[in-house]
């Protein structure tokens, strides 16, 4: 077999670029993101000075990743109220900017409730919009925490299910610091396998169409100094077959109550897969993503993204082509099946790692015991 083990990364610049931050310039509070449709190329930041450019950057994808949708609901709250914008039509046309990550709408309620519980104790529009901000900081700072929990959550569940180090870990999609108040999800629980010295290879799955896995999981893996080769997704099934994968680590958008999982396009079939060849199947993911009011995976809207995602490959400089912009891989005019995500069943899953613990097997009542445990009401 041809040379997997490939040079890595050895750049150990961690991301200097915070995904999102929260800035007070004297002409009005902005929110200013990283735009990671530009990345890796490119470090370019994004302003937003109301909700609207907000809702567009979330559904460009320029701001993506579940725990960063719910930060950046719960700011683009904010930025509404500090604006004097309106609050409730700011937070719905938030919410409603993309349906299945549930931590949008998590983020966008809380700093919404915080707004209103301000403005009905009898504090003006001012304290209302401080008190959103608040809301959307601790947010921040608790995603931050959560992101350190699962890593060492996570780095125990890999010791115990792989006694003696050296791990090749299959990752899908980007659950990095781009993601994340912090370190990020599941990526969170390779790097912390890196430093501890027990990640032999990160294999990371380019994920078409937009190659989160590829444009950015690379980028993170490459600036922590990472041992890491990129695949095609349909590569994957050769490494498993080949004995060169020893657990897949994904992250998740929504986990419904019974335990289902909803990520990104391809992990279901990665599922599939690592129960075919006995591997572990790990689902990283804050408590905030478990959704105890969607009783199952069929309950979950899976979005359904725009087909020349699929049949244009993007290229800023590409002639104006398709629908998108891009460059034609399919001709004009083909019909494009796009599901951003897809539903794994808790069965397939061998653990899901929050930053309360980890639930293995995966049952609706172990679920709801970790959200009790995060204080957060389980009912069906
Ligand atoms: C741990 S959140 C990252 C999660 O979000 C990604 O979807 P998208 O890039 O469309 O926001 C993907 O499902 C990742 O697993």
């Amino acid at each position: 077999m041809a040379d997997l083990y490939g040079q890595s990364g050895d750049d150990k610049r961690p991301t200097e670029v915070p995904a999102i931050r929260w800035e007070e310039p004297p002409e009005g509070p902005v929110l200013v993101l990283l735009d990671q449709t530009r990345l890796p190329a490119e470090e370019v930041e994004l302003v937003c000075t109301d909700a609207s450019a907000l809702v567009e950057a979330i559904g460009s994808l320029a701001v993506r990743g579940a725990p960063l949708l719910g930060i950046a609901g719960a700011y683009g709250v904010a930025l509404a109220a500090a604006r004097g914008f309106a609050v409730d039509e700011a937070a719905d046309a938030l919410a409603g900017a993309r349906p299945t990550a549930v931590n949008l709408s998590v983020g966008v309620r809380r700093a919404r409730d915080a707004y209103q519980a301000e403005v009905a104790k009898g504090g003006g529009p001012e304290q209302g919009a401080r008190a959103a901000l608040a809301a959307a900081r601790q947010l921040h700072r608790e995603d931050a925490e959560a992101s350190t929990r699962m890593a060492q959550h996570g780095l125990a569940l890999l010791g115990e299910l792989l006694p003696g180090g050296g791990h090749r870990i299959l990752t899908h999609c980007n659950t990095g610091a781009l993601v994340s108040g912090g370190e990020g999800t599941a990526f969170a629980v390779a790097l912390a396998a890196h430093r501890a010295g027990q990640l032999r290879r990160l294999w990371v799955d380019e994920t078409r169409p937009l190659l989160q896995g590829a444009r950015l999981t690379a980028y993170e893996a490459a600036r922590r100094g990472m041992a890491y080769t990129l695949l095609t997704d349909n590569a994957a099934g050769s490494l498993f077959a080949a004995g060169e994968v020893d657990a897949v680590l994904i992250g998740a958008d929504r986990i419904a109550a019974d335990g289902s999982v909803a990520n990104k396009v391809g992990s279901y079939p990665l599922a599939v897969l690592a129960r075919y060849h006995h591997v572990p199947f790990i689902v990283v993911a804050p408590v905030t993503t478990v959704d105890p009011h969607t009783p199952d995976g069929a309950s979950i809207e899976v979005e359904q993204r725009p087909g020349f995602e699929v049949t244009e490959m993007a290229a800023p400089q590409a002639p104006v082509s398709g629908a998108g912009g891009g460059i034609p891989v399919a001709p004009l005019g083909t019909q494009a099946y796009n599901p951003a995500f897809d539903v794994t069943p808790p069965e397939l899953v061998t653990a899901i790692v929050t930053e309360e613990g980890v639930v293995s097997p995966v049952t609706a009542d172990g679920l709801a015991e970790l959200c009790a445990r995060s204080g957060r009401a389980a009912t069906g």
